[in-house]
Formats: C-alpha cells, structure tokens, sequence
C-alpha cells in the first residue's frame, strides 16, 4: 500500500509581483529583475512508487504532450542523474490554469524533484536539484528554493526576500497568452534601469509586459480596469493572462471576488514568502 508520506504535496503557485527587462543576451533571452512570492493555493501531487522503474502519469493533463509533461521530464531527469532504479506513477491535481503566469507547470517540476529526491532518498542538495530545475524552464529554480526571491538574469540569480504578505484575488481573464510572443514584441521595454529591492518597496516597479498585452488582450485590458475599481493597484504576473491585486484583508479579498464578473474566473490566495512545498518536505 502506498504510505502517506507519498500525498498531498503541494505545487503553489507564484506572483511576479513586479517584473522589469533589463536587456537582452546574444541568444535572444531577455534578462529580467523580477520578484517572486507563493502563494497558499496551487496544484497537488500525489506520487506512486513503481517498482519496474516506469515513469508516468495517472492521466495525461489537457492540452500538454506526455513527451512535454514537466513532472515527467523532471522524474526521469532525476533518475537519469543518480541512478535511482525506482519508478514512479504521478497524479496532478490541477487548479492552477495552464500558461496563465501563476507558474503552474515550473512548480509542478519543481514539485516532483523535491518530493522524488526525498522519497527515493537520492540526496541531491538543493543546488543541484534547482540546475535540474532550470533545464526545465528558467522559473523551476525558484520553485525549488522555496523562498520568495529576488531574480534576475533570465530568472537564475536568486535571492531569498521577504516582501509583506498580503491577500491577493487572482483573475483569469480566459485569454493565452504566449510567453514568446510577448517577448518578440518590438514595442517592449527592454531597457530598464536595475533597481533595488528598496525602490520595489517604494512603490517604483511595474511589469513592463502590460503595456505590450493591454492593448493586444482587451479582457486583460478590462480585468485590470476592473481590479482598479475595487480600490487596488492592478498587475499582471509574468507575461499573463493573470492579473492581480492586494488586498487589505483576506474578508475585502472574498467580497471583491464575490463581485467578480461571471466571464472570469478567479481565487483569492495569501502571498507566502516560504513555499509550502517546504513546509512539506519538513513532514516527509
Ligand atoms: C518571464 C516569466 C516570469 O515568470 O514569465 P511567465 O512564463 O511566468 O509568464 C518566465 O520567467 C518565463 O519563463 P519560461 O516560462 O520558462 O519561459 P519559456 O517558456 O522558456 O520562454 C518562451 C520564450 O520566451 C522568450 N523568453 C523567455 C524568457 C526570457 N527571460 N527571455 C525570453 O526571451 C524566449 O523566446 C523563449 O523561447
Ligand atoms: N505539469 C504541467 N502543468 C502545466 N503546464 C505544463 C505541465 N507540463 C508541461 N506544461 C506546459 O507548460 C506550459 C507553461 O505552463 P505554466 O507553468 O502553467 O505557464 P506560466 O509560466 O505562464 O504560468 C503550458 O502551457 C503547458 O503546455
């Protein structure tokens, strides 16, 4: 029989609560300052152990490739990496959306790696784990820290932060929107001035990315407007779709979500700058 200790991992999901371009490298990526917080709401894993050493999922996610799956791609990598001859079922819980800048898919990576090396035993230091992460996409290290951060480069160079903790009402709108395609846009702004964490504090940050999908996404455009009525400054995370506000209390959060038109979706989540996959792994 499965033991517990094998359930109920969390997979959290992320705010960029600001994010500035501050250049591009020769291959193309952009360099970025940007700040990552948890949030207390996101996917579940629950982990199998196989003994023939197969890795796969429960059931294959909508819309993703088995061959893409990043839970899969990070078991495998694992095992690739110390030997480990176990396999493994994986069953995602999804509630995040997918590709909507809450970091869903980087944290269920994230999620396996951590919760597998803990399980298998095969004691990969966090540094390692987090170079296996950003094989997997460049947010995957953050997840694996399990700190709020300070990023910058193309999101590697991290630094543990700890911004105040609000409570957030998170928006989907029901657009996608393309990472890609919001950086190959020529009207970005991809010459930002470095800041600190102290000019963030002060209220000198924004994403650059707004003013590329404002005008590009008319319900991106609307769900901002709309946050800003309900009295809070509103931002998208990452490149979209999802938009978000902080609220004074988790009850002013809860009422504005009950006002929220019918054609978005949304959730109301506190900002935590210690992932709960940590607080997980403290119980495996
Ligand atoms: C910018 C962030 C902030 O969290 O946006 P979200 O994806 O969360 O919205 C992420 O770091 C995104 O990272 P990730 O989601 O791994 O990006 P990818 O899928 O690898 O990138 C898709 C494409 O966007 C461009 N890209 C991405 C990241 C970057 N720093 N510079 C880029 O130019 C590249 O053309 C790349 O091929
Ligand atoms: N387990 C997974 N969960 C979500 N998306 C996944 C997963 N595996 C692969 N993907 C792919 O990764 C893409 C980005 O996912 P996600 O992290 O949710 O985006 P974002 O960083 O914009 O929040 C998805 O569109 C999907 O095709």
């Amino acid at each position: 029989m499965t033991e517990d200790r094998w359930k109920h991992w969390p997979a959290p999901a992320k705010l960029n609560l600001f994010l500035h371009i501050t250049g591009r490298r020769a291959d193309g990526y952009h360099e970025l300052q940007t700040l990552f917080q948890f949030l207390d709401h996101g996917d579940t894993l629950d982990f199998e152990p196989l003994a023939d050493g197969r890795v796969e999922s429960a059931r294959a996610l909508e819309g993703v490739d088995p061959g893409k799956d990043l839970t899969l791609r990070a078991a495998h990598r694992l095992r690739e990496v110390t030997g480990h001859p176990g396999g493994v079922r994986i069953h995602v819980h999804k509630r995040l959306p997918m590709g909507g800048g809450v970091g869903g898919g980087s944290s269920d990576a994230a999620t396996t790696l951590v919760a597998l090396n803990a399980l298998w035993g095969t004691g990969l230091d966090g540094a390692s784990l987090a170079r296996l992460g950003l094989e997997l996409g460049a947010d995957v290290p953050v997840f694996v820290h399990g700190t709020a951060a300070w990023a910058e480069g193309v999101g590697e160079r991290i630094t543990a932060v700890a911004p105040p903790e609000p409570c957030y009402l998170v928006i989907h709108p029901g657009v996608h929107i393309s990472t890609a395609s919001v950086f190959s846009d020529p009207g970005l702004t991809r010459d930002c001035p470095p800041i600190t964490i102290v000019d963030f504090l002060a209220g000198q940050a924004g994403n650059v990315c707004e003013a590329v999908v404002r005008p590009r996404y008319p319900e991106v455009d609307q769900a901002m407007g709309w946050l800003g009525e309900q009295g809070v400054i509103p931002r998208l995370t990452g490149t979209g779709a999802c938009v978000f506000g902080a609220f004074d209390s988790a009850l002013e959060a809860r009422e504005a979500l009950d006002r929220l038109p019918p054609r978005w979706q949304g959730f109301v989540a506190r900002g935590r700058n210690r992932s709960p996959l940590m607080d997980r792994l403290d119980r495996c």
